[in-house]
């Protein structure tokens, strides 16, 4: 049963790539929940699944087998363009390489969102975007006037934009240094204490995990182990340790 606190749920997802004796099962049976407000940290050894979780949960992939419900809806009854509005508009993406485009200032970057989906952006939401990560007064610069953290500020601004039931996050702080990882984790952090934003985000690193309310570790496309409340750094390296120990 979904409830309308289940932003994001799996269940019984399998996804293959490949087929015959080439084919790899990437994720086999996952079922889990990703409620509405909450922080959850997806991590796991190389090649567990957590980026291929990520796309099935976000609606980047289709699955093999098993169903995926965003914000109520049932992505496999979803033809293409149903799924890339649904994206669009419910589905906020942030990735390691900010993904800004170049060209543009961080206000035209944060607008982009809106404009695909055909809306005419009012400068003070975005004015207001932009302050909520803290460059209220950047709106005017491009990306390469800005630094890592700061770029990754406004992809995170952009993501939020349209309002989406849930922001995915893949390794938002791997091409950062520890302080300005920190700073945009804590950023993270307070979207969904202040706004109950739902944001699921993997990471390789156990220090970005204890930003998490909530620690799904992955072993072989399967869901291994599972950490519940803010868990400390010890801890989630332990439990890494563990995995990766019987994963060689
Ligand atoms: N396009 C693809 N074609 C074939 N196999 C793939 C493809 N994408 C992923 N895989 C395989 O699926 C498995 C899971 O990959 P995935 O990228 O989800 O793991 P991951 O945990 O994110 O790894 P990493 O931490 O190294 O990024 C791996 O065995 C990988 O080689």
């Amino acid at each position: 049963m979904t409830t309308s606190t289940d932003t994001v749920r799996l269940w019984s997802v399998t996804k293959q790539y490949g087929s015959g004796a080439q084919a790899v099962t990437a994720l086999e049976g996952v079922t889990t929940i990703f409620s509405q407000g909450t922080f959850t940290a997806v991590m796991g050894p190389s090649g567990s699944g957590k980026s291929t979780l990520l796309h099935c949960a976000a609606g980047l992939d289709r699955v093999d087998d098993g169903k995926v419900v965003i914000d109520g809806t049932d992505l496999s009854g979803l033809n293409e363009t149903e799924l890339t509005l649904l994206r669009r508009e419910r589905v906020g993406f942030v990735f390691q390489a900010f993904n800004l485009v170049s060209v543009l200032t961080a206000e035209q970057n944060v607008a982009l969102p809106l404009r695909l989906a055909g809306r005419r952006p009012e400068r003070g939401q975005l004015l207001a975007a932009l302050g909520e990560v803290g460059l209220g007064s950047r709106g005017g610069h491009r990306p390469g006037e800005l630094s890592g953290g700061e770029q990754q500020r406004v992809a995170i601004a952009r993501a939020l934009i349209t309002r989406p039931a849930v922001l995915f996050a893949d390794e938002p702080t791997g091409a950062l240094d520890t302080k300005t990882s920190r700073d945009v984790l804590s950023l993270l952090r307070d979207i969904v204490d202040r706004h109950g934003q739902t944001v699921v985000m993997v990471t390789h690193d156990p220090a970005a995990a204890t930003y998490a309310d909530r620690v799904l570790l992955l072993a072989d496309g399967r869901i291994a182990d599972e950490l519940r409340g803010r868990a400390s750094v010890e801890t989630i390296a332990a439990r890494m340790a563990a995995l990766e120990a019987v994963a060689c």
